[in-house]
């Protein structure tokens, strides 16, 4: 049972916002990989493959640094709400883990909390995962707080159009006399084959987001396609086609002009700086193919505003 020292009055909201969590330093990733296997045992080609992965981005993950400018941005834009807000961050794979951020607003004597995580589509194997070491936290702690989730914001105006303009910005990137060419992959990542059996909107919430971002960019059924990337390494089959199948059967069409756009991740880390800025682009260029891949949402006002106004409307409700 903790004590609560009531660093906060007490109506004001946690603002629990929760991400993925990143490895700080190659020596981190024994414990980094073991958490997100479960436990499994990483063989040893797979640790060698994934950590030279984040060497070649830098050593290090940039998803902690980059989940902080988010929080603080979406503080700013929340800055006018009347009730008081306390924003918190947990990690589901990393420090600071989402138990002990808990720990912390128990302690802090916070009662009500709006909890959200920094990924758009809801998944049974990615926020629901997320939303259980809240409950697991609770348990642990023998505390409790009224918690209000966001489940999912995938069609909100703000990420689509954020999401547009990149569709646009890539395109635009080309000479004017190609554009007309160029093919856009929209892509995020991929999950076991499994989880549509079992029902999970994660696919379906996908592909609305896809269809509202093409939409708005003024794009054809022929001017672009899905594909999923980053899957795991685990032999039961994952959802696809995988980016570097697909870019390959695009080839085969004759396309020779890709915009990458990831629709599922909300901010740089290894999956876009490794999977298609390294792997992707070596197989685009292998194709002879050219492929621009617009920045990630990461601090785009229009991308904070959307979480901002989530956050707001889940705080009214409290
Ligand atoms: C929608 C689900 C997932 C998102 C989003 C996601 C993002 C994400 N993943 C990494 C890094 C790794 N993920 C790994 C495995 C893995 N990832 C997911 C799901 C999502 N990941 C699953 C279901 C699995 C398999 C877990 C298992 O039990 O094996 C790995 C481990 C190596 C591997 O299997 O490839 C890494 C590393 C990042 C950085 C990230 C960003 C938000
Ligand atoms: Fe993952
Ligand atoms: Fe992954």
């Amino acid at each position: 049972m903790t004590t609560p020292t009531s660093t906060v009055s007490p109506d004001t909201v946690g603002i629990l916002f929760m991400a993925y969590g990143g490895p700080e330093t190659l020596a981190d990733m024994p414990g980094y990989l073991a958490d997100i296997r479960a436990g499994r045992v990483t063989p040893d080609t797979v640790l060698e493959e994934i950590t030279n992965n984040y060497r070649q981005i830098g050593g290090r993950s940039p998803l902690p640094e980059f989940t902080r400018a988010q929080v603080d941005a979406t503080m700013q834009a929340l800055a006018a709400t009347d009730r008081p807000l306390k924003a918190y961050i947990g990690m589901r794979h990393w420090t600071p883990w989402i138990e002990d951020t808990v720990r912390q607003m128990l302690d802090d004597g916070i009662r009500k909390a709006v909890a959200i995580v920094l990924a758009p589509h809801f998944s049974s194997m990615s926020v629901a995962k997320y939303q259980k070491k809240i409950k697991a936290g609770l348990e642990m702690h023998h505390g409790h707080i009224d918690f209000e989730f966001v489940n999912q914001y995938h069609t909100e105006p703000g990420y689509i159009t954020a999401l547009a303009q990149r569709v646009r910005e890539g395109i635009q990137s080309f000479p004017q006399s190609e554009q007309d060419e160029v093919h856009v992959v929209l892509s995020a990542h991929s999950l076991p084959v499994r989880i549509t059996r079992e029902g999970d909107p994660y696919a379906d919430q996908l592909l609305e987001s896809a269809r509202l971002v093409t939409q708005q960019a003024g794009l054809s059924e022929e001017q672009w396609s899905w594909s999923f990337q980053s899957a795991g390494r685990s032999p039961e089959p994952w959802l696809g086609p995988q980016l570097d199948e697909h870019l390959r059967a695009l080839a085969e069409k004759g396309v020779s002009r890709v915009v990458s756009v990831p629709v599922g991740f909300v901010s740089d880390h290894v999956e876009i700086l490794f999977d298609i800025d390294i792997a992707a682009q070596e197989v685009a260029h292998e194709l002879g193919m050219t492929l621009v891949r617009p920045p990630a949402l990461n601090t785009d006002p229009l991308f904070i505003g959307t979480l901002a106004s989530v956050i707001e409307r889940k705080v009214a409700s409290l």
